[in-house]
């Protein structure tokens, strides 16, 4: 049934599509993976389009509904609970103490959604669920939907004002040190898979592979997870993060729990301000901060990264890429450019922005990485000659 929420399901052409269970050929694909109203029939298929289906009603109600259902379950507990064998609806309830006719709703779009399976009044958790849901497995994004409900959520009644006046919150400028908690284990959260990519697939100078002693700067770094991954590649590389002291008060747990020691340390500063120094790093990375800034403020940080980087050295600006409107539609890249916007008044910049700050720095652009397993993301390099 199309009009139900199961017909919105993000789907990837070449992967195994959630809903469906069809595996789509590789070569059909023609965008990356898409967040796309799917029908389940011939009939179904015809009436999208032919323009019979009100798709802005899916967007306009069902959209919000399922968001915050989902950040409220994972809030509750209701995902832990049944991973601990809490599997009838009132057993649900009762642990988590909530209202059991609530509670029936809530499963019952849970399970048209993917993270539960049903059968004769138990529920379990479907395999995607156990892997993204649960407080403690490691690629989870617990963090981030913990993040989204307390902290993020009432963001979006600003959109409103954001629209009209273009000035965006600001958030870092006001959060409380639970909010800064939340933030971090946010990022955590949603940096967790990537880094993983991020470890294997970045491009590095000769010298990490060459040279006993090399560099790294992260900036922004916060939690470490990408400075992690690279240490564990390149022996012989050390990092150092500078990130809000606000941020390091919370992050320094989190990194700690990675286990390495000094080889990645936090240093306070302030990325629009500090003298990064001179010919002292192989490698720069700023992940997923370029889009808190505004043009001016990123090619000051180039210059600043280029001083800083030895002869051969790169920089890695690792982020959310915009896509050009009119270009095939790309969901990640235009909401968090959108979401961006209304946070810190910047947003999303497109790889030729990107890469003219980088020239201005007098680094040599060319080299950009796109992610497999998150679509609308980017490494944009710049290397030093
Ligand atoms: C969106 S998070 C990205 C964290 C991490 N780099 C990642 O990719 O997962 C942005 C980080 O930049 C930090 N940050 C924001 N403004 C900063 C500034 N002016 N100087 C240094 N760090 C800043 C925040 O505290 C936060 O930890």
């Amino acid at each position: 049934m199309m009009t139900g929420a199961k017909s919105v399901c993000a789907s990837h052409h070449g992967a195994l599509d959630p809903q469906r269970r069809t595996a789509w050929p590789l070569e059909t694909s023609p965008h990356p993976m898409q967040l796309t109203i799917s029908p389940d029939n011939p009939l179904e298929w015809i009436a999208l389009r032919a323009n019979m289906v009100p798709v802005p009603l899916l967007h306009a109600q069902i959209m919000p509904v399922i968001s915050k259902a989902v950040l409220e379950a994972a809030d509750k507990g209701v995902f832990d609970a049944v991973a601990e064998g809490h599997i009838t609806t009132d057993a649900i309830a009762q642990h988590c103490k909530l209202n059991p006719k609530a509670t029936g709703e809530l499963l019952g779009l849970l399970t048209a959604l993917d993270y539960f399976e049903y059968h004769d009044g138990r529920f379990t958790l479907t395999r995607m669920a156990r892997k993204w849901t649960l407080k403690h497995e490691p690629e989870s994004v617990y963090g981030m939907m913990l993040f989204n409900n307390r902290v993020m959520w009432p963001w979006l009644d600003k959109l409103g004002t954001y629209l009209e006046t273009g000035e965006g919150i600001h958030y870092h400028d006001h959060l409380n040190p639970e909010q800064w908690n939340y933030y971090q284990q946010a990022m955590v959260a949603a940096s967790g898979s990537e880094a993983k990519e991020f470890g294997r697939r970045a491009p590095v100078p000769k010298a990490l592979r060459r040279e006993q002693r090399t560099q790294m700067l992260d900036i922004g770094g916060s939690h470490g997870q990408h400075s992690v991954a690279l240490c564990k590649r390149y022996a012989g590389l050390a990092s150092t993060i500078i990130d809000l002291p606000a941020a390091i008060e919370q992050a320094a747990p989190l990194l700690a729990r990675l286990g390495m020691g000094d080889r990645v340390r936090h240093v306070p500063g302030n990325a629009l301000t500090d003298d990064f120094g001179e010919a002292q790093y192989d490698l720069v990375l700023m992940s997923s901060l370029a889009h808190h800034f505004t043009p001016d403020q990123n090619r000051d940080v180039a210059r600043r990264v280029a001083q800083a980087l030895k002869p051969g050295g790169i920089y890695i600006v690792n982020e959310f890429i915009r896509p050009e409107t009119g270009a095939s539609p790309e969901l990640v890249g235009s909401s968090t450019d959108l979401f961006y916007g209304l946070t810190s008044t910047a947003g999303n910049y497109s790889i030729a922005e990107i890469q003219s700050w980088q020239r201005d720095a007098d680094l040599r652009t060319g080299k950009v990485v796109t992610y497999r397993t998150m679509p609308g993301r980017a490494m944009v390099i710049g290397a030093k000659p």
